[in-house]
C-alpha cells in the first residue's frame, strides 16, 4: 500500500512484568477503517492509549504521515490530527452537549477555551459552525442546550464522538464505540462510521462487536496476549480457525 497515514512499528509494553504488547506492527491506510480486535486482555486498549500518547511504550515507534510521534503528550498529538474517544466515557457532565463540542475544538491550533464566549470573529463563527455540525454527524443537535450529564448513556457516547470529530482529527480512534449501545444505537453507528471515511476520515476501532466490525472496517489486526496473530479484511479473518480459536481460548 502507499505510505500509510498511521504506522505502528514494533510496539512493545510491559506492566509489572505482564507483555501487554509485543512488537506489535499495524500499517493505517489514508481513508480507511482499520479494526483492532482481540479476546479481553489481548492489549487492544493499550495499543490506542500508545498511539494517542496515554501510554508511553516501552520500546517500537508510532508515526503520523512519516513524523515520529513516539514521544509527544496527548495534548501535542490532537493538533497533529491523532484524536481518540474512551471507553468509559468522559464528558464535562455539568455543561451542554454544544459546549462539550466546542471544548473539542479546545487542541487545535490556536483555538483555546476562546469558542466558547460569545463569537467575536469569522473565525469563532467558522468553528461554532463546525461544532453545529458535528452535532448534526451524531444527531444531536436537538440536544445542544442539555446537559451532558442529562443524556441517556448511548447519546453520550455519541457526544464524545462528536467532541472528537470537532478536534477535526486525521485519525479518529474510538474505544467500543458501540458498548453499551441499544441495538439500534449500533446500527445507526454502522452508516455514521461509513461516511465519515467516505468524506477521507481515517478511523481506528476497537470494538467487540463483531457485526460493528465485519460492517464498517475495511481491515482488521488481531491481536492475541498482546501479539499481532494475523490481519486482513474482516470477512476471512473473523471467519479464520487461528481467530475463531483465540476467542474459545482453546
Ligand atoms: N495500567 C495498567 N496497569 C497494569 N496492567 C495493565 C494496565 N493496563 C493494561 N494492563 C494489562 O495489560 C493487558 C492488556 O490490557 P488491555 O486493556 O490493553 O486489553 P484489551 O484487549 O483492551 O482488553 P478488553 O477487551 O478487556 O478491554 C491486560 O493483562 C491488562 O490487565
Amino acid at each position: 500500500m502507499a505510505e500509510p497515514l498511521l504506522r505502528v512499528s514494533a510496539v512493545t509494553k510491559h506492566f509489572q512484568g505482564v507483555e501487554a504488547l509485543g512488537e506489535v506492527d499495524l500499517d493505517v491506510a489514508e481513508g480507511t477503517v482499520h479494526g483492532v480486535v482481540g479476546p479481553n486482555g489481548a492489549g487492544k486498549t493499550t495499543l490506542l492509549n500508545v498511539v494517542s500518547g496515554y501510554v508511553p511504550p516501552d520500546a517500537g515507534r508510532v508515526e503520523l504521515a512519516g513524523r515520529d510521534v513516539t514521544r509527544l503528550t496527548p495534548q501535542r498529538r490532537v493538533p497533529l490530527g491523532i484524536v481518540r474517544t474512551f471507553q468509559n466515557i468522559r464528558l464535562f457532565g455539568g455543561l451542554t452537549v454544544l459546549e462539550n463540542v466546542l471544548l473539542g475544538q479546545h487542541g487545535r491550533a490556536s483555538t483555546g477555551t476562546r469558542s466558547l464566549w460569545p463569537l467575536r470573529s469569522g473565525a469563532d463563527r467558522r468553528l461554532r459552525a463546525e461544532a453545529e455540525q458535528a452535532l448534526d454527524v451524531f444527531e444531536l443537535a436537538p440536544y445542544r442546550g442539555r446537559r451532558a450529564a442529562e443524556l441517556p448513556y448511548g447519546l453520550q457516547k455519541q457526544l464524545e464522538m462528536a467532541r472528537a470529530l470537532a478536534a477535526r482529527p486525521k485519525v479518529l480512534l474510538l474505544d467500543e464505540p458501540a458498548a453499551g449501545m441499544t441495538a439500534e444505537g449500533r446500527r445507526a453507528l454502522v452508516p455514521r462510521i461509513r461516511e465519515l471515511r467516505d468524506e477521507g476520515l481515517t478511523v481506528v476501532v476497537v470494538e467487540h462487536d463483531m457485526d460493528v466490525i465485519s460492517n464498517i472496517c475495511d481491515h482488521v489486526t488481531v491481536l492475541n496476549f498482546g501479539r499481532r496473530l494475523t490481519g486482513g479484511p474482516p470477512g476471512p479473518v473473523l471467519a479464520s480457525n487461528e481467530v475463531r480459536t483465540a476467542y474459545l481460548g482453546t
